[in-house]
């Protein structure tokens, strides 16, 4: 699937972009309207950046997600077990977010330097997203350490459920048939996971303490899910890949921050010292690469999801990461040998089969909407040649 943003603006936005053309030579002008004009290429589909950085999001999306999920239950495995350092992984790679904002310019494939179309409202609503990140992280990692961990992607999966319902109420969705029976069979799966408790637990894990990280990961789907709509209403303004990366960046520093003051409140780094020296029973030198491998990977399971819904949608983002969970379950099949009884059969075929219905309700919106456009771009056509006659005159 090649979604693309803003379909029925692609055409529109390639006539932009030719008088766009003539203008990037020139520095930024500081006219809001222009400046949507010198950025308009890269959501738009038409656009040759727009493929590669598609298929480099999807690729670091797909990496990101599985990659630190399955470290992520190394750690506990293996006699980690404070949720703190477990929550400050997740954002503390930001540094690495400097590459993606500073190698174009550096790189001069873009004349914009970093940083120079932010305002204060920016600023405030990345902090904001940035904070729900921090507590969503705790959340996951409540999860992870008292879950199996196909069982805690499975009960992940019902995020998808919360994004529509998020998607209708802040970026006005329309609730088909599919849609809800999607979610009716994703929530069912997960209370039939709920419901398998007892005959699922790890040694050492009580019925309270799964109930604990069954509800945390339901909470971090619900945190994620209003994540996605919130952020494509941000990116509804913002024009180059580059400045997403930047919003990532005010974010993760902000999620690292709220990491931080957990850790010093509840002494994680002299116990993330001590774990590296003595607890860890894969020994220090394999500590600290999980640490560092940890850091990496979810930072580019984050930058996955932010670059796949700036260049679709919060749905679409969803559905992609989403997917991405069902792998996870088969990770923990392969990796860590966790059982598959009946009620996880079950849970995962509801869960697939919401899935696939979801995906099938929106290929068949995504038919019907091109068809509509087809016909929009007949009947305006013979208005827009004028425009570029009278622009090729005049300029
Ligand atoms: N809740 C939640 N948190 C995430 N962090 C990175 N990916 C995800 C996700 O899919 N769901």
């Amino acid at each position: 699937m090649a979604p693309s943003k803003n379909n029925t603006s692609d055409d529109t936005e390639s006539i932009y972009q030719e008088a766009a053309a003539e203008e990037v030579d020139q520095p930024l002008p500081k006219d809001n309207k222009m400046q949507e004009v010198v950025h308009a290429d890269q959501k738009s589909s038409s656009n040759k950046r727009y493929k590669p950085l598609l298929v480099i999001n999807y690729i670091m999306l797909f990496v990101g997600t599985v990659s630190s999920s399955m470290l992520s239950k190394y750690y506990f495995k293996h006699k980690g077990e404070s949720k703190w350092v477990s929550t400050w992984v997740q954002s503390a790679g930001f540094p690495l977010l400097i590459i993606p904002i500073c190698a174009p310019y550096l790189l001069k494939f873009t004349k914009r330097k970093p940083f120079t179309d932010f305002n204060p409202k920016i600023w405030i609503l990345s902090i904001f997203v940035g904070i729900m990140l921090g507590i969503n992280n705790l959340l996951i990692s409540w999860g992870i350490s008292y879950l199996p961990v196909s069982t805690s992607n499975l009960v992940l999966s019902s995020q998808l459920a919360f994004t529509l319902i998020f998607s209708a109420i802040i970026v006005k969705q329309k609730v088909t048939f599919l849609n809800l029976n999607c979610v009716i069979l994703i929530t069912l799966s997960s209370i039939i996971l709920a419901l398998n408790s007892s005959n699922e637990r790890q040694s050492g894990v009580t019925h309270e303490k799964y109930l604990i990280g069954f509800f945390c990961t339901i909470g971090a789907g619900l945190l994620f899910a209003s994540y996605l709509p919130v952020m494509e209403i941000i990116y509804k303004k913002v024009y180059c890949y580059e400045m997403v990366m930047e919003m990532q960046l005010i974010m993760q520093i902000a999620a690292t921050i709220l990491a931080t003051i957990g850790m010093t409140w509840d002494g994680g780094f002299s116990q993330m010292k001590e774990e590296g020296q003595k607890v860890f029973d894969k020994g220090p030198t394999i500590y600290w690469v999980y640490i560092v491998s940890n850091v990496v990977t979810w930072q580019l399971c984050f930058m996955g999801t932010a670059g796949m819904v700036f260049l679709t949608t919060s749905l679409t983002g969803g559905i992609c990461a989403t997917a991405l969970l069902s792998m996870n379950v088969l990770g923990g099949l392969v990796f860590y040998r966790e059982g598959f009884g009946g009620f996880k059969a079950v849970s995962t075929v509801l869960c697939l089969w919401g899935f696939c219905s979801y995906v099938y309700g929106m290929h068949t919106k995504m038919v019907e909407e091109k068809a509509r456009m087809r016909i929009n771009m007949n009947e305006t056509s013979s208005e827009m040649v004028p425009i570029v006659v009278n622009r090729g005159v005049t300029h």
